[in-house]
């Protein structure tokens, strides 16, 4: 069986530093998207959308334990019955600061989290926050997904082991600055069509101090077809997947059982 989804993409400006008026944004817009005509099956929303890039004042602003974060996404789920990859936050654990990601279920149960395991240097992240240390495999509808966040599009070995592990769709939240639309827009095809699986990139938009985000959030088909892209504005990009597109894909260029990977090494 084909399996439809319609999703809703959150392509949120955020204020730095001001948490309190980012989750009212985020109600508001998770309102918007469920009330919209398409009914989505499932929302995201962009990177570190509690705080943005506010990493001088990180510890004071994260979420402790995810807490607020938790309730507010989980009673959200739960009281539309839909499923919120709640892009991520900065969660205060014991031993310091995490990039994470929430992923809820139709009654409001946690599918799954991830917390960013590749750092982007260019934006100092590594002297605040601190690194995941496991991928993001989760179910979703009953099929596997996987989120990764942001700078992670950059390694194709992530998304492979999640491919290789069965995932069909993954999940990218992210805070994608200017001037590198064209990095943004190749990695996440290339990811696609590599993997054979459906690509859904949220990307904020706006401008933090001297930095701006170009939004472009996309849907990307296991052909590396676009199918919903956005603009610079804010907004809600809306599209609708069919996953068996991937075992289509997948059969008809059988990538996967083509590979050689006891060739793949130096010696
Ligand atoms: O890799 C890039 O060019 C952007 C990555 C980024 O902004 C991030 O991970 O926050």
């Amino acid at each position: 069986m084909s399996k439809e989804l319609k999703l809703a993409l959150l392509q949120m400006d955020i204020k730095a530093g001001d948490p309190e008026s980012n989750y009212k944004k985020a109600d508001t817009m998770l309102r918007e998207a469920v009330s919209s005509e398409i009914k989505p099956d499932i929302l995201v929303l962009p990177e570190m959308w509690n705080t943005g890039y506010a990493l001088n004042e990180i510890e004071r602003l994260a979420d402790k334990d995810g807490m607020v974060t938790k309730t507010f996404l989980s009673s959200f789920s739960k009281e539309h019955g839909v499923i919120v990859v709640g892009g991520s936050i900065a969660e205060l654990r014991e031993d310091g600061v995490y990039n994470t990601s929430y992923v809820f279920g139709r009654n409001g149960e946690l599918l799954g989290q991830y917390a960013k395991m590749h750092l982007f240097r260019l934006m100092e992240e590594e002297k605040y926050l601190q690194a995941g240390q496991s991928m993001g495999r989760l179910e979703v509808e009953g099929e596997e997904a996987g989120v990764m966040i942001c700078y992670d599009i950059r390694f194709p070995e992530l998304f492979r082991s999640l491919a290789l592990g069965g995932a069909k769709l993954a999940f990218v939240p992210a805070e994608w600055p200017n001037p590198r639309l064209h990095h943004w827009r190749t990695l996440l095809t290339a990811r696609a069509i590599e993997n054979q699986m459906f690509v859904v990139a949220c990307n904020r938009c706006g401008t933090s101090g001297d930095t701006s985000f170009f939004g472009h959030s996309v849907i990307i088909d296991p052909w590396g077809e676009t199918v919903a892209e956005a603009g610079e504005e804010e907004g809600i990009l809306t599209g609708v997947i069919s996953l068996g597109l991937v075992d289509e894909v997948r059969s008809r260029i059988p990538v996967f059982e083509d590979r050689r990977p006891s060739l793949y090494t130096l010696d």
